[in-house]
């Protein structure tokens, strides 16, 4: 017989960082559907699962909230949803409250406050690894019997860290809870509480914590802690990455030679050994920088030490006009724009959010490495300084330092004379936790797969375009001169010189400026295609960076560099900040004084350098 089950609409709601998404994956996997709310850039993410009992469930996944008095567009979607009064959004019918074990002093507040909502709901108590490990143990039963609802366990980090749960939704509905006295006062509920049903029996691991924080939070050490990270960061993305670099460089190499003599000389040989190979093979040996620089990422913020970042540098962003809420939209551009513009939502005061969506592209964003590394390689001499630090890696780190600087100038002039309306950032800060090796090896395996397959895709095409452009038409018989010279690329990239030549560009890079709109990577593979086409002996392209180093002048490459620190390059960038400002007027007021900047910094870097070098 087929008995049909009436499926349940839950929501979970908890506070931000409690696992939350961790659970929704956990509980549903692959059958997830994600979009935005009606109207606002807050996302929805709604999914599905059949409980072991065979009830079916569908979850919806709420934006973390502190409280139901909401004070962000996040925020306004779970109270409206909790409450019944959201536009497109039904009532759930059960609300799977979680909270972090480890932190019940602050989330056990929003508990409270739910269970005044008359709607049923089950309490999951996630992180009970964490708590665990910490000494911490929580009363279930007893706050079962406490609040009259289900309250179980959960790791939902750990396969099978849910099953507490799905056992509870496969028993009949549970009621709602009893309400809260209308004279309790919350605060002192919460001491209560915790005081009845939370114990701790060591408190090593919190004495680590607070022993590292008053390192990492210090005044003085605590920034000059965080300059030396970044630091060692930065020297590793030339230090460890070198010998794969080689590998793969030799690889390309190979590659291009081996194709180039089984072809017959022509057009399709020039395709793929000039156009797909140079391009593309140029791109992907940068593959192993922006893999450590990610490793680093990665594994600082699951330490749980970049939220110590974010608190130290909530002064200096202050200075800037900027709240601490800026900083984690700003570090994200690090690896991309794009999602670092996303993330400014959860900026709730207006000119804020504005702000930090214009400075935001003049954070380094990963798609620049291989253009520094490339420039850098070829002009800055591998040489250490004070006998420990690589000089490379010195100029890179002045690039971010540099970056970073312009950004609070520029947010600093943009907020002047505007008064500060966010609040200061509220920072939870998360226990410290070491890095699991499966999370690190997952995030660079997207990082990766992100990776090659712009590479396979844009960046190709590009390539292949850009190949085009500067093959034909081709030379009249009989002309002299390299063949690029007479072609459609060439001379579109003679025709910029006017504007490029004051800040030392030559009509090769006026050319790669144009696909590196696009994807500011693919300008290294274009230098690499205009080169290889317009080089008189074969496999130009293996040696892009001697090659630019016997042509350019140091002023030059100088200008280069600085030009990248600013240039509005990416298009996909200007696009997404069109979509979250919906306003032409703010795309092009970004795209224009970005230009300016990179013109400015630029000819300024140009000009100096050459009066410097005599060149
Ligand atoms: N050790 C441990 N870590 C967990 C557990 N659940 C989640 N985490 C980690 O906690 C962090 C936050 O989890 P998320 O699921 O993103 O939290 P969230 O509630 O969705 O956060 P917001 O969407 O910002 O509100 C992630 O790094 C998770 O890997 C758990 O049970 N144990
Ligand atoms: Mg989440």
């Amino acid at each position: 017989m087929d008995v049909r089950v009436a499926s349940l609409y839950a929501a979970l709601v908890g506070n931000p960082n409690c696992g939350k998404t961790a659970l929704f994956n956990q509980l549903t996997g692959s059958r997830q559907k994600v979009a935005n709310y009606a109207g606002v850039t807050v996302e929805r993410k709604e999914g599905r699962f059949v409980t072991p009992g065979g009830r079916p469930v569908r979850l919806l996944d709420l934006p973390g909230a502190y409280s139901l008095a909401a004070t962000s567009p996040d925020e306004d979607v779970t109270r409206d949803v909790c409450l019944g009064r959201h536009r497109t959004e039904p009532r759930p019918e059960l609300l799977i409250n979680v909270v972090d074990a480890t932190n019940l002093r602050l989330h056990l507040r929003f508990v409270l406050e739910l269970r005044q909502l008359g709607l049923p709901m089950i309490l999951v108590v996630n992180m009970m690894d964490e708590a665990k490990r910490r000494g911490i143990s929580v009363d279930l039963d007893g706050l079962s019997r406490e609040f009259g609802m289900p309250v179980v366990p959960a790791v939902s980090v750990r396969k099978n860290g849910a099953s507490a749960l799905l056992d509870v939704l496969d028993q009949p509905p549970p009621l709602p809870p009893k309400p809260l006295g209308a004279d309790v006062e919350i605060h002192a509920e919460v001491r209560r509480l915790l005081a009845a049903y939370v114990q701790h029996s060591k408190r090593d691991g919190e004495l680590l914590a607070d022993r590292l924080d008053r390192w990492f939070l210090h005044p003085v050490f605590g920034p000059l802690i965080l300059l030396a990270v970044l630091f060692v960061m930065f020297q590793t993305v030339f230090s460890w990455a070198q010998p794969v670099m080689d590998l793969l460089q030799n690889g390309v190499a190979t590659l291009g030679q081996t194709l180039g003599a089984a072809l017959p000389d022509g057009v399709l040989r020039s395709l793929l050994v000039d156009g797909v190979i140079a391009g593309a093979g140029t791109v992907i040996t940068y593959l192993p920088q922006i893999l450590i620089l990610f490793l680093w990422i990665l594994a600082l913020e699951e330490s749980g030490y970049l939220p110590r970042a974010a608190f130290l540098l909530d002064r200096i962003m202050a200075t800037a006009g900027l709240s601490g809420r800026s900083f984690i939209p700003l570090l994200s551009s690090f690896a991309c724009a794009i999602p670092g513009i996303m993330a400014t939502r959860t900026i709730q005061n207006p000119r804020d959010r504005l702000v930090t969506i214009l400075v935001a592209p003049l954070m380094t964003c990963s798609a620049r490495l291989p253009v520094y590394t490339l420039l850098i390689g070829a002009f800055v001499p591998h040489r250490r300084v004070w006998g420990i630090f690589g000089l490379q890696g010195l100029v890179l780190f002045g690039l971010y330092a540099f970056a970073i600087v312009s950004g609070l100038i520029v947010a600093r002039l943009m907020t002047h004379g505007v008064k500060a309306a966010e609040h200061p950032l509220l920072l939870e800060l998360p226990p410290y936790r070491r890095p699991v090796l499966r999370h690190l090896a997952l995030g660079l395996w997207q990082r990766a797969t992100m990776f090659l397959s712009r590479v396979g895709t844009i960046i190709v095409t590009l390539n292949v375009l850009l190949w085009a452009l500067s093959s034909f038409p081709a030379p009249p018989p009989g002309a002299s001169g390299a063949a690029i010279d007479w072609s459609l690329a060439g001379r579109i990239g003679h025709w910029m010189m006017p504007i490029f030549a004051p800040i030392g560009f030559n009509w090769q890079i006026c050319v790669s400026l144009i696909p590196g709109m696009a994807a500011r990577e693919v300008a290294v593979s274009a230098l690499a295609t205009v080169y290889a086409l317009g080089a008189t002996e074969d496999n130009a392209a293996d040696k892009l960076a001697p090659l630019l180093s016997a042509q350019w002048s140091l002023a030059t490459a100088f200008s280069l560099l600085a030009w990248y620190v600013f240039a509005p390059q990416c298009l996909s960038t200007l696009a997404v900040i069109r979509r979250e400002t919906n306003s032409w007027k703010v795309v092009a007021g970004t795209a224009g004084y970005l230009f300016a900047l990179a013109y400015g910094a630029a000819l300024a870097t140009y000009q100096i350098t050459r009066m410097l070098t005599g060149g």
